[in-house]
C-alpha cells in the first residue's frame, strides 16, 4: 500500500527502445564535487586518470548536476548538500522537503507543540527534567542551533521548569573552534531562562567523531562514552562551565574529537544526569548518526554496552529516524514521507540489486537510498554488504580506507553476473576530506578513483553499463574562501580549512560495452540533479520511470 493508502502499481513500462538485462554498476564517489582546479582541490591534485578520462565524454556522456539547496530539499540554497538528502534523492528520484525544512516549518507554525511527541514529553514537565541532546552547530546538516533555542523557549513557555542540555561539538559541518562560540551563545540563552525562573542549564558535552554520533554500529563505544556522560554523569573531565571546558579540552583535540565532559556543581556532582521521570528529546533532525542513541535510549533488551543505569523516561526524537524500525516511536516532527523508491520499484520489476559499502556509508546505500528504512525489500532479489570500517582511527592515517575491498566486491558480484545492478558508495574524498587533512585526501581521492577503474573493467568484461556520480562536494576544496574565491587566513596568518561540505555540483557519467548507441545526455535539463538519476538509472535498465519522477538525464538518438 502506498502512504496515501492506494495500491501502488509497482509494474514499470517498457522502455521503447533501451534494452533491459545489462549489468549496471552505479558508482557513488562520496563527498566529489567539480571546482576550479587550484592546490586545494584535492580532486584536481591527484592522480585521478579514471575519473579524467570519463570527463572526456562531456557533454554526451559526462554533465554536472546539482547536489545542494532546494535540489535536494533543503530550505535554502545557502544549505551544503549532505549524504542524507543526496543519497534519498539519488534513490528515490523526487525531490522531498528533508528533516531540516520540516523542522523550520513544525517551530515557525508551532505545529512542533500540537503533535503527539510533545504532548508525551511535557507529562514530564512538571516534576521531571527535559533533556535535549544534540549536535551544536548552525551546520544544518543534523541539527541547526536556531531550531534548539526555538525548542528550548518553546518548551520553557510550555511549561518546562527544568531543562539540562547536552551537547555534541561540531567542526565538522563547520569550522573547527568555532565550537566555543557556539556553547557561549547557547550559554547565554540558557543565562536568559534562568532570569525567566526556569532551572536551565548545559550538563554535559563532547566531539561528535567522540561521542554519541556514531552511525551504522561501526563503535558503539562512541555511544557508550555519551551514555556515561549525559544518563549517567560520569566522565573523565569535570567542569563548572562549559564555555571553560571547550576551550580547555580544545588545546588537546579538535571539535569533532573533544573527549566527554560533565558539569558538576560545587559539591562535584555532576548537574543534569537523566533520572527517571524525566523527559528525553534527541534534537538532530538527521538519522544516521542518532539511531544508535535512539536504541540505547528506547530498547529495553539492549545488550550493545552495559548501560548500568536505564531511567524510565519519556523519549521522543526530533523525527522519527528508521520508518521501518518505527525508530523512536514518539517523535516531535513527521519525517518527510519517501515512498516508492527506485530501489521498490526495481525489485518489483525483477532487477537483481547488489549494494556494497564500509560500515561508516553502508547505510548510504541501503538504508538512505531506500528512503530511510532498514532492511531488504526482498532478500530473495537483493544482497547488501557491508565491509567493516577501521575503528577507533581519524580517517586521515588510513585515507586509502576500504575502497579497493568495495572494488572489489563489487567487481566479483558484476563477474558473477547474478545481478543487474551494482550499487556502491566510495566514502574517500568525504571520509578524509572531513579531517581537513589536504596531503591525506589527495591520497584518498586517488584511492577512489583506483576503485572506480576496478568497477568499470569489471562492467567492460560483462558488457554492461556504468554510472558514476557523487552525493555532494567535499575534497574538491579544502579552504574557506571569500566572496571572490580567495582562500581566508585566521587572525595568527592560518589558512582556514575546511572540513565541511561544499554547495559545488557533482559530476555524471555514463558509459560502458552495453551503452546502447544513441544514447547521451539531454541538453534540456540543465538545472538536473541528484533526484534526475534514478529515472536515469531505470531507462538503463530498460524501463520508464513513473510519471512523477523527476525527468531521467538521457535521450536516445538516430545516429
Ligand atoms: O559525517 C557526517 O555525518 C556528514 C557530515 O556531517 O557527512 P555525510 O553527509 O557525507 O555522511
Ligand atoms: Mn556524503
Ligand atoms: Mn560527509
Amino acid at each position: 500500500m502506498g502512504s496515501s493508502g492506494q495500491q501502488v502499481s509497482w509494474k514499470l513500462a517498457d522502455h521503447p527502445t533501451l534494452p533491459k538485462g545489462k549489468t549496471l554498476a552505479l558508482i557513488v564517489l562520496d563527498g566529489w564535487g567539480e571546482d576550479k582546479p587550484d592546490e586545494y582541490n584535492c580532486i584536481h591534485v591527484a592522480q585521478t586518470p579514471t575519473m579524467d578520462s570519463l570527463k572526456q565524454g562531456a557533454p554526451e556522456k559526462w554533465r554536472l548536476i546539482r547536489a545542494h539547496g532546494k535540489a535536494v530539499g533543503l530550505p535554502t540554497e545557502d544549505d551544503m548538500g549532505n549524504s542524507e538528502v543526496g543519497h534519498n534523492a539519488l534513490g528515490a528520484g523526487r525531490i522531498f522537503a528533508q528533516g531540516a525544512k520540516l523542522v523550520d516549518i513544525a517551530l515557525a507554525s508551532g505545529k512542533i507543540y500540537e503533535g503527539e511527541g510533545f504532548k508525551y514529553i511535557s507529562e514530564c514537565f512538571e516534576k521531571g527534567t527535559l533533556h535535549l541532546i544534540g549536535l551544536l552547530s548552525d551546520g544544518g546538516v543534523h541539527s541547526r542551533l536556531d531550531q534548539l533555542q526555538l525548542l528550548l523557549k518553546g518548551a520553557s513557555e510550555r511549561g518546562a521548569k527544568r531543562i539540562r542540555v547536552h551537547i555534541l561539538t561540531d567542526g565538522r559541518d563547520v569550522l573547527d573552534g568555532s565550537s566555543v562560540g557556539f556553547v557561549e551563545t547557547l550559554e547565554s540563552d540558557l543565562a536568559k531562562l534562568r532570569e525567566n525562573g526556569v532551572d536551565a542549564q548545559i550538563a554535559s558535552g563532547g566531539g561528535r567523531m567522540y561521542v554519541t554520533m556514531d552511525r551504522y554500529e561501526n563503535d558503539w563505544d562512541v555511544v557508550k562514552r555519551g551514555w556515561d556522560a549525559q544518563v549517567r554523569g560520569e566522565a573523565p573531565h569535570k567542569f563548572t562551565n562549559a564555555v571553560e571546558a571547550v576551550k580547555k579540552l580544545r588545546e588537546n583535540a579538535n571539535d569533532q574529537y573533544l573527549p566527554p565532559f560533565v558539569i558538576v556543581d560545587e559539591n562535584e556532582k555532576a548537574v543534569g544526569p537523566i533520572e527517571d521521570g524525566d523527559a528525553v528529546v534527541t534534537f538532530n533532525f538527521r538519522a544516521d548518526r542518532m539511531v544508535m542513541l535512539a536504541k540505547a535510549l528506547e530498547y529495553q533488551d539492549f545488550d550493545k554496552f552495559d548501560r548500568v543505569k536505564v531511567p524510565k523516561i519519556r523519549y521522543a526524537g526530533m523525527l522519527q529516524y528508521d520508518g521501518e524500525l518505527k525508530l523512536p516511536g514518539r517523535y516531535l516532527v513527521s519525517p518527510p514521507e519517501i515512498d516508492r523508491t527506485s530501489g521498490e520499484y526495481l525489485v518489483h520489476n525483477g532487477v537483481r540489486t547488489f549494494a556494497c559499502s564500509e560500515t561508516v556509508k553502508f547505510g548510504h546505500v541501503t538504508f538512505f537510498w531506500n528512503g530511510n528504512r532498514s532492511g531488504y525489500f526482498n532478500p530473495e532479489m537483493e544482497e547488501y554488504v557491508e565491509i567493516p570500517s577501521d575503528v577507533g582511527i581519524t580517517f586521515n592515517v588510513q585515507p586509502k580506507m576500504k575502497a579497493l575491498e568495495i572494488g572489489e566486491k563489487a567487481r566479483d558480484a558484476i563477474l558473477s553476473r547474478k545481478f543487474d545492478q551494482v550499487r556502491v558508495n566510495i566514502p574517500n574524498g568525504d571520509m578524509v576530506g572531513h579531517t581537513g587533512d589536504i596531503q591525506a585526501t589527495v591520497v584518498a581521492c586517488k584511492a577512489a578513483d583506483e576503485a572506480v577503474k576496478m568497477i568499470i573493467d569489471a562492467i567492460e568484461q560483462v558488457g554492461g553499463i556504468y554510472v558514476v556520480t557523487a552525493d555532494h562536494g567535499n575534497a574538491e576544496d579544502m579552504v574557506k574562501r571569500n566572496k571572490s574565491g580567495q582562500p581566508l587566513y585566521d587572525k595568527s596568518g592560518k589558512l582556514q580549512i575546511l572540513t565541511s561540505h561544499t554547495c559545488q555540483p557533482v559530476p555524471i557519467a555514463i558509459g560502458g560495452p552495453g551503452l546502447a548507441s544513441g544514447v547521451r545526455f539531454r541538453n534540456d535539463v540543465p538545472d538536473g540533479g541528484l533526484a534526475n538519476v534514478a529515472a536515469t538509472v531505470m531507462n538503463l535498465h530498460g524501463y520508464v520511470a513513473p510519471n512523477d519522477y523527476e525527468p531521467t538525464l538521457i535521450e536516445v538518438v538516430n545516429n
